[in-house]
Parts: C-alpha cells; structure tokens; sequence
C-alpha cells in the first residue's frame, strides 16, 4: 500500500534510480517550502518529460561553474603579470650623503675649458643626473611582485580633493594603496610591512630625520610635517662641550625618555614634559650638540623657527599636537624680537596695540612682554614684526575686517608650549643668540628645566677642533685615493689646491702635539668654533701650514672684529 501512496506513486514514475535520495529529499523539504516544492516539480519534470538526469545536470552545470572560475582567475592572472610591466621611472634626487655609494661609475671629469693650460681636472655634474641609475616605482593602478614566494598586487590610486575646510581653498591629493595577495591569511601581507618597515629602520637607523613645518597649500589634518632631511647621525664625539656638562645633559634627558618616567610624572601631577635653553654667541655649537643628542637617542628632531612667515599661531599649536611620542623639537632663535605682540580685535591701526598690551599685563603669561619688547629698542613700533617675513592680513571677523599681523604672540608660543595640545614626551631645545631678551615667562621652571651656556671655544676646545679635523681626515684617505687614481688614468693632476700635501706624512703623536700647539695659538673666549672651523677648512688636509698661518689669521680676525667689518682680509 505504500507504494500507492504520495511518495510511492511519484517514484515509480521515475526512470532514473539514481535521482532516489534526491527525490526523498526534495519531497520531504517540500512539504514545509513552497520553493523546494516548485524544485520538486521542475525535477520531476526533467525526468519523466525530457528523460533528462537532472542530478547529471547538476554535475554538468558545476563543472561549467567551476571551469569559467578557473578561467576568470586564470585570465586576472595573466593581466596582473602583464600590468607589472607598467613601472614608472625616475631620476632620483639624492641627498649628498646617499649618492656616495654609486659616484665611482658616474662622475666625469673637465678640464675646465683648459683653465690650468688643461694641466688639472674638475669635477662635472653636467651629465651627472643622465647617468645615475633611476629608481623604478610602482606606476598609478594596479601593479604586482613576488615576495618571499608570495604574489602581491598593489593598487595605488590619487584622488585631489578640494579642503573642506577652505572653501574654494587648493585642491589636495590624498594617495591610497592597497596590497592584496591570494588566498584567505593576511600574514603573508603582514610578513611584507613588517619586511618593509625593518628596511626602512635599517636605512634610517644610523641617521636623523629632521621634520619641518609643511609648506600652507601642502597642510592637511594628519601631515603637518614634513621632513626635509635624512642625515648621517652626528657623533657625540663631534660637539667640542665641557665634557661633563655634555654628561649631564645626556643623563637627563636619558632619564625623560625612560619608559618608566611617565608613571613617575603622573604620579605627581607633573606634565611630562622637559625644556632646555641652549644660549650663546652664534656658531658655538647650540644647533650641532641639539642634532648630536637626536643621533644619540635615536629620534627625530622637529625645527620651528619663529621667524618663519608659513606659522601662525594657529599652525604652531597644530604643530606641536601632531608631534610622535619621543622626540626633539628644535626651537630656533626665541628671542621675543621674533614674537609680535597681541593686537586688539578691535584695533584698525597696527600701531594701537599699546591697548593689548595692559591687556597682557594682566595676563599672568604677558607680563614681562613689554620688557621683554623694550630690550629691542630699534624699533619704535609698539608692534614687533619680521616685516620681510610677515605680513598683514585681514582678520575674519566680518563686520569691520580689522587687520591683524600674521605673527606669532608670546602668549600663542606659551599656549602652544604648555597647552593642552601640546604633546608630552617631547624634548623641548630653545636656541637663543639674546638670552637677555628673553620673557621670563618664557623661560621659568616648567617651561625651560635646564639652561646650557654655549661660548666661544676655549684654547682646549680649539686645539680638540683641530685634532678632530686631521684625525678624521687621515681616516678619510680613501676618498683621496679615489680622486688621485682618477687623475692619473686622466693622466692629470687633481684639482684639489693642496691634494700633495700627505698627511701620513704625520705620526698620530706628532699630530697630537701639533694640535696643543695649535689651541694655545687661539686666545681663550674670543673665537667661536664655526669661525676656527672655517679657518680649518681652508686648510683642510694641511695641519702644518694651519699651525704657521693661524696667529696671523687670529690678529687678523680680532681687528676686523674691533672694527666691525663684515669682510675678512684674513680668511
Ligand atoms: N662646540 C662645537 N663643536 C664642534 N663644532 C662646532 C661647535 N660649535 C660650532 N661648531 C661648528 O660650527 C658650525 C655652526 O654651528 P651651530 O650651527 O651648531 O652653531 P649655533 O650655536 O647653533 O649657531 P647659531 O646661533 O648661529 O644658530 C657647525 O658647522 C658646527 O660644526
């Protein structure tokens, strides 16, 4: 009887047995879907009308399914292959410290239109950029490598923008990348950054990157900076600085940067923060030793210079919220002449801005302004300005657009050094040539923690100048091997004036003695390192005749010094 029943009846119908288990299900499911009822039926259909095997269907239909898969993937493949090709190239730039490695085989040589009877050679760059290999970078679009046995695609795509927040304002770009590779993990796209960024710190490991304010048009949110540089570090060594002052400041600021000091600040309330004020007469070494502590540490070093049109004191606080956790920040030349003062809203006439400043007064940051602004007795102005530097610009207050100076207040620098926007963490250097002109408010406790004196270099530090020039020189030897060796397959002399000169013609003791006599030759405080490293530079690869010429250069220097003049006739 059960085959006269529903299922029964249907079945018998059915020529192809292996359609059985497919049949039982389809009637079951059925029964509660009206979908699989309407399956049911057209499968019924297939079999009992056609004589169709709809399971052999199934299987025809995956094969297709799978093949025109197979053949898509294969097809993207081949176009992703074919797409790496796309490379674009460009001659690169280099810094001068990045080139060295591949002059050998690109530097070509003058005779300089036979200036020396064509006895000499020179340098010449002419054809230098033609003939530097180019570096090749991936083109906009899509694009694709292999890595570590792994196929990577890499799309890039620009988009300009226009700034919402200026409306009508430059046009931005803002540049995307996506990698991608087969399969479901990203790990091999994780193993590629991580590979990535290890070669990134490799190169960078032994030089400082030096950051910039960005340049208006270029500014958006998140890039505020820009870094304008990438040095070799600068040894420690190199800074001539009372041996344990340098110590002491080392010391310091190793123990700010420790992991462990945030907990220790926060425990007590403190901000952590940390100031420093280099001051001294100009070229004693405020900006190298600021450098040397970069290298030292292992950070980046951020420049603001106050004088620069590109900051307001708006940027300026920007600035110092998009600062990384550990770093120095570089601020150059404070000395409030840089710094204008404050002007009313409400002021039309620059020149009103005497009204501001008894506002300042009150303001317990301001108060020493005034003094401050008066030690720069030049200008008659209440207004301080860099007039070549900043401008006048309108102010957006609408109804009357009084005009205000585009400057920096010593009150917007105070905000942006202690604000809440300011980042904690920071090493914070503040060069300065007037330390008397300073604000006190500028400079008290919290603000600035330690105070470095820079001055002019001892008869010590002279003669420690100078023993760095030629020991270093002596090491370089190489580079002058290079240069003599391309000279001679010119069969030519190099143009270098004193390239004769031997210098391992000196023993290191000699070289020793020679430079104790040298320094005690420099009177002590007078002289700055720059001006003695001038001298020595001119004398680069000769220490000898350094030592014969440098009492006639110190009397020289000194008397053009007593008179004022700006040029040497000594050099
Ligand atoms: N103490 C020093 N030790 C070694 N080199 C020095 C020293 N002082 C100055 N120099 C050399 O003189 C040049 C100028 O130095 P630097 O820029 O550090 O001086 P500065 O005090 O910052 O000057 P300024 O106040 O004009 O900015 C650099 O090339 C530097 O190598």
């Amino acid at each position: 009887m059960a085959e006269n029943g529903e299922g029964g009846s249907s079945n018998s119908n059915i020529p192809f047995p292996a359609g059985g288990l497919m049949d039982t299900i389809l009637a079951t499911t059925g029964r509660v879907s009206p979908l699989t009822q309407l399956l049911h039926f057209l499968y019924k259909l297939l079999g009992t009308q056609f004589g169709l095997d709809p399971s052999m269907m199934l299987a025809v239909l995956g094969f297709i399914w799978g093949a025109f898969k197979i053949g898509s993937q294969v097809h993207d493949f081949l176009r992703r292959i074919k797409n790496s090709q796309y490379l674009m190239a460009q001659t690169v730039w280099k810094s001068a410290w990045e080139e060295e490695e591949e002059l050998e085989g690109v530097l070509s040589w003058t005779d300089g239109g036979e200036v020396d009877g064509g006895n000499r050679v020179y340098l010449n760059f002419a054809s230098h950029a033609a003939r530097s290999s180019p570096r090749f970078v991936p083109a906009m679009g899509s694009t694709s490598f292999w890595h570590k046995g792994t196929y990577f695609r890499v799309l890039r795509k620009k988009e300009s923008f226009v700034s919402t927040r200026s409306w009508g304002g430059p046009m931005k770009d803002l540049e995307e990348v996506k990698i991608s590779c087969f399969g479901r993990s990203i790990d091999p796209i994780k193993q590629l950054l991580s590979d990535a960024k290890a070669l990134y710190y490799n190169d960078t490991r032994q030089k400082t990157t030096i950051y910039r304010p960005r340049v208006k048009e270029q500014r958006r949110d998140h890039n505020m900076w820009q870094q304008v540089a990438r040095r070799p570090v600068r040894p420690m060594s190199t800074v001539v600085l009372d041996s344990s002052e340098k110590h002491d400041i080392l010391a310091d600021i190793n123990e700010y940067l420790h992991p462990w000091t945030p907990r220790w600040y926060a425990s007590r309330g403190i901000p952590l923060r940390r100031g420093y004020l280099f001051h001294g007469p100009p070229g004693t070494g405020k900006t190298s030793f600021s450098f040397a502590l970069a290298g030292v540490f292992g950070i980046d070093i951020y420049v603001i210079s106050l004088q620069d049109a590109g900051v307001n004191e708006e940027d300026l606080a920007t600035l110092f919220t998009k600062l990384p956790r550990r770093c120095i920040v570089l601020l150059e030349d404070i000395d409030t002449a840089g710094l204008r003062r404050d002007l009313s809203s409400e002021s039309e006439n620059p020149t009103e801005g005497k009204k501001d400043d008894d506002k300042d007064q009150k303001d317990g940051k301001n108060k020493h302004k005034s003094k401050a602004d008066a030690s720069d007795s030049d200008s008659d102005s209440e207004v301080e300005v860099k007039p070549k530097k900043r401008g006048l610009r309108k102010k957006d207050t609408g109804r009357k657009a009084p005009l205000a100076l585009d400057g920096i207040s010593l009150s917007g620098l105070l905000n942006a050094i202690d604000g809440v926007a300011s980042h904690e963490g920071r090493v914070l250097i503040m060069t300065t040539n007037k330390p008397e002109a300073l604000d006190e408010a500028l400079i008290r406790p919290g603000r600035v923690d330690v105070q470095v004196r820079f001055s002019n270099a001892s008869s010590t530090q002279a003669g420690e100048l100078f023993h760095r020039m030629y020991e270093t020189s002596r090491q370089d030897e190489p580079i002058k091997e290079a240069n003599k060796a391309m000279a001679d397959r010119l069969n030519k002399q190099p143009a270098a004036k004193y390239e004769t000169e031997e210098l391992d013609g000196i023993t290191a003791e000699e070289m020793k003695t020679i430079a104790e006599e040298f320094g005690r030759r420099i009177p002590e405080g007078v002289l700055s390192p720059a001006e003695i490293q001038g001298f020595l530079l001119k004398r680069k690869k000769c220490p000898r005749r350094a030592l014969e010429e440098v009492s006639e250069w110190v009397t020289a220097t000194l008397r053009q010094k007593e008179a004022n003049l700006k040029v040497m006739t000594v050099q």
